[in-house]
């Protein structure tokens, strides 16, 4: 069975430091820290709006982090620029609405095709791994392959707020959607609401190679501290193996 990594999305460090205007709690402090309780690389959205995390956050973690930087960012010129300039290891390409209250859905690499296919080209020739945040749909994935992307994440909100057979369904679109994906060489990640509760059906599809997660741990790391969170999320995702 294929290597499982863990990204943890520090997005909300970075939310509760900001309600406050100082450097405290610091985002890069959590990164390192996750990173030693056994995340696999780290993750950051730089939001058109910088609700949470800043430019000088992803110049911080860029320079500091002992693990890959994952760079969540809207398709615009603004962002491809400070992708190019910070050369993260990778770069996730997501939808963006600044009415929304977090991300609600998949990127449109079908519909958006010529919008994405010089930006995915850009980065690739900047050697920073391409990732397009998408539905778990056909369509999306043959989007996906049309742009060159090398790795796909998996949008599992939906599977998060479904309950019962509908949750089901949608995790058997989720699996068909990884299957497929993968059997045309694209690696598969998945992300969004991901929880203790909810993980272990997402980590036990096998072409699953990375589980992004940051809310809930952020939350949790509240109650139990971010370094047993992780840990506990590491080894949930190990058992579903
Ligand atoms: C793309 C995705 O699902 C998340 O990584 C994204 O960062 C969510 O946005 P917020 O972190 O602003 O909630
Ligand atoms: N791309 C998903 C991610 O990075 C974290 O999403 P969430 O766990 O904060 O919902």
């Amino acid at each position: 069975m294929s290597e499982l990594r863990l990204g943890v999305n520090i997005d909300h460090v970075a939310t509760v430091r900001n309600a406050r205007g100082s450097g405290y709690p610091d985002p890069v402090r959590a990164a390192l820290l996750a990173a030693q309780a056994g995340a696999g690389g780290i993750t950051a959205h730089l939001r058109e709006d910088r609700r949470h995390i800043t430019d000088a956050d992803i110049a911080r973690l860029a320079a500091e982090l002992t693990v890959p930087l994952n760079l969540e960012m809207a398709a615009t010129d603004e962002m491809l620029a400070i992708a190019l300039r910070h050369r993260p290891h990778a770069a996730c390409i997501v939808p963006e609405k600044r009415e929304e209250r977090t991300t609600e859905g998949g990127l449109d690499a079908r519909g958006q095709h010529d919008l994405l296919a010089p930006m995915c080209a850009e980065l690739r020739n900047a050697n920073i791994r391409v990732s397009l945040f998408i539905e778990p749909d056909p369509a999306q994935i043959e989007a996906a392959l049309r742009l060159g992307a090398p790795v796909v994440e998996l949008h599992t909100g939906r599977y998060c707020e479904l309950e019962g057979e509908a949750r089901t369904a949608e995790l058997r679109r989720i699996a068909d959607a990884a299957a497929l994906a993968a059997k045309n060489g694209i690696e598969v990640h998945a992300g969004h609401g991901l929880t203790f509760d909810n993980v272990v059906p997402i980590a036990a599809i096998p072409q699953v190679r990375e589980l992004n997660i940051g809310h809930f741990l952020i939350g949790e790391a509240i109650f139990d501290g971010l370094g047993p969170v992780v840990k506990r999320m590491r080894a949930l995702m190990d058992a579903a193996r």
